[in-house]
């Protein structure tokens, strides 16, 4: 029984042996797609995920990654870790970030909250700045949701209004933010001719500044501080389109690491510093990348790097980022509530779990995981292992990146034979993926493959089960394509780099020595997603899962 006398107890599984260690792979953007060209997980020299694919139809296919079946508004959004995570470890499909915000706009649910009170506040006085990603990506933040978010606000007496802008270029094509950047432009002048004293104040590259995530560099959170906050930049413009444009010609930028600017006005004064009593709102729904300039607006008691001034604002997030941390405190839209997670029941059931990815992705198989909650649910029976990522760097650089040092740790993990479930994350896919360098995700998806071989062999050894996943698709496709699905060129026939994630379906692959003989893969789940994997996790521990739970993916027939 839990605290609140909650029965976590689950049942048996009438057929399945309980103690298995299982080893549960999260291949980070490796999703199933045509073989061509761009296609890089084809490409690349994947021996062990091919001989999954080939070798045992029963217990490979593909679920659902996208969409509603991960709980996002349409069919036509990707995929992305958050989400995938949080299906993948909670079991149920919960409305995303994106959906809620959509319907606290619509119905006006949004302005009734006791954030949005509490931030008005200060609008008679004061200044509203917004934060947040400037693209129609739908991944962390939506352009249409902020100039609705924008709209709210001036009507509700909101009458200086300062938006700090961060470029995309990963979950839209790179080169796109001028086109974000100009109709956010257009939107502020209309408010301006009606009265609202509304600008662009700051803006930079979403990898350089601001949104970095699990602490991986605290320099880029700093980088965002100085020119949201203090009104400082290397870069100093009348307005944000020129500012893109002409950061966008320097070498080796983009607009993922457009460095950081800030809007001047004719006297070369910053036009929205962060002063006291002003409201502050991140306007992404999405965690990961928010948690950290959470913290820095939130918290008194700060030493990630010199904040030189800490205005008194008012602070709100979309949403609230961290349930754990109640972090930030205030916010617009309640966040979904991910509950009774996998990882939650199994430490009731006795089973102890080891999860490991590095720095970049160690949130996603602990945090996302878990319902957007950090820290353990029981630390006497989880261990959580973070391998420091390589920083300051773009990942194409380093496609190998720290796959075989995970698959070791979750390898030692398996020997020890501590664990019944040893949990990672594979990254190279996905991180190599947003960089467009087709070479280099080649590169990274043999990386990440060897990386399967070493854990899967550890489980050979200690006759376990495997299982293994991906959260959602990127390296399987490197091409913006038409309709008919042919490569689409730019206007000087070069083809059009995908940076970002895709719609495609993943695999899931289970096998190893401790899988009874007659477990396989049902047919009567045709349209199982990312959210059926819990259940079936839950079986090969040998348990059933909970009742509400999306239906397990595979069943025990009789040889
Ligand atoms: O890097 C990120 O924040 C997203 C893309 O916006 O990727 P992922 O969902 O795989 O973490
Ligand atoms: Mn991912
Ligand atoms: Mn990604």
């Amino acid at each position: 029984m839990g605290s609140s006398g909650f029965n976590w107890k689950l049942a048996d599984h009438p057929k399945l042996p309980k103690g298995k260690t299982v080893g549960l792979i999260v291949l980070d953007g490796w999703g199933e797609a045509n073989p061509d060209q761009y296609n890089c997980i084809h490409v690349a020299e994947t021996p062990v995920m091919d001989s999954f694919k080939k070798g045992a139809p029963e217990r490979w296919r593909l679920v659902r990654a996208h969409g509603t079946a991960v709980g996002l508004p349409t069919e036509d959004d990707m995929g992305n870790s958050e989400v995938g995570h949080n299906a993948l470890g909670a079991g149920r499909i919960f409305a995303q970030g994106a959906k809620l915000v959509d319907s606290a706009l619509e119905t006006g649910k949004l302005y009734e909250g006791e954030g949005f009170k509490y931030i008005k506040e200060s609008f008679p006085t004061n200044t509203l700045h917004l934060i947040g990603l400037l693209s129609d990506g739908g991944v962390h933040s939506r352009l249409d949701q902020l100039l609705l978010l924008v709209k709210g606000a001036s009507e509700r007496g909101a009458k200086r209004i300062r938006v700090h802008i961060l470029t995309d270029g990963r979950d839209v094509l790179d080169g796109s933010s001028v086109g974000f950047a100009e109709t956010l432009e257009n939107y502020l002048a209309e408010l301006r001719e009606k009265g609202v004293d509304a600008q662009i104040a700051s803006g930079g590259g979403r990898m350089y500044v601001t949104m970095d995530r699990y602490e991986n560099d605290w320099g880029v959170v700093k980088r965002g501080w100085d020119a949201q906050v203090l009104g400082e930049a290397p870069h100093k413009f009348r307005n944000a389109v020129e500012a893109i444009k002409t950061l966008r010609q320097e070498p080796n930028t983009s607009d993922q690491y457009l460095p950081p600017f800030v809007i001047v006005d004719e006297n070369g004064k910053p036009v929205g510093p962060i002063v006291d009593g002003d409201a502050v709102v991140t306007f992404n729904f999405r965690a990961d990348r928010m948690v950290m300039i959470a913290k820095a607006l939130e918290y008194a008691d700060f030493d990630k790097f010199d904040r030189v001034r800490f205005p008194k604002i008012r602070y709100a997030g979309m949403l609230q980022y961290d349930g754990e941390l109640k972090l930030p405190s205030k916010y617009l839209v309640e966040p979904p509530e991910i509950d009774r997670t996998s990882g939650e029941y199994l430490t009731y059931n006795g089973v102890r779990t080891f999860a490991c990815s590095e720095t970049v992705k160690f949130g996603h198989v602990t945090f996302f995981w878990n319902g957007n909650r950090s820290g353990y649910f029981n630390p006497q029976m989880e261990e959580y292992v973070e391998i420091p990522s390589d920083s300051g760097i773009t990942f194409n650089v380093q496609p190998k990146m720290k796959a075989v040092e995970i698959a070791e740790k979750a390898r030692d993990a398996i020997l020890s034979k501590k664990f019944e479930q040893v949990r990672v994350n594979l990254p190279n896919s996905d991180m190599v993926g947003h960089t467009g360098d087709i070479d280099a995700t080649v590169v990274a998806c043999k990386a990440a493959d060897e990386a399967v071989k070493i854990i899967i062999d550890a489980i050979e050894q200690v006759g376990g089960i495997y299982v293994v996943t991906a959260d959602h698709g990127n390296a399987e496709d490197m091409v913006k394509r038409n309709k008919k699905g042919q490569p689409l060129l730019d206007k000087n026939g070069n083809i059009q780099i995908l940076t970002s994630h895709t719609l495609q379906p993943v695999p899931i692959a289970i096998g190893g020595p401790g899988l009874a003989p007659g477990v396989q893969f049902r047919k009567d789940v045709p349209n199982g997603g990312l959210a059926n994997v819990a259940a079936t996790v839950m079986n090969l521990h040998g348990f059933e899962a909970p009742a509400d739970y999306e239906t397990t993916l595979i069943e025990v027939v009789d040889n």
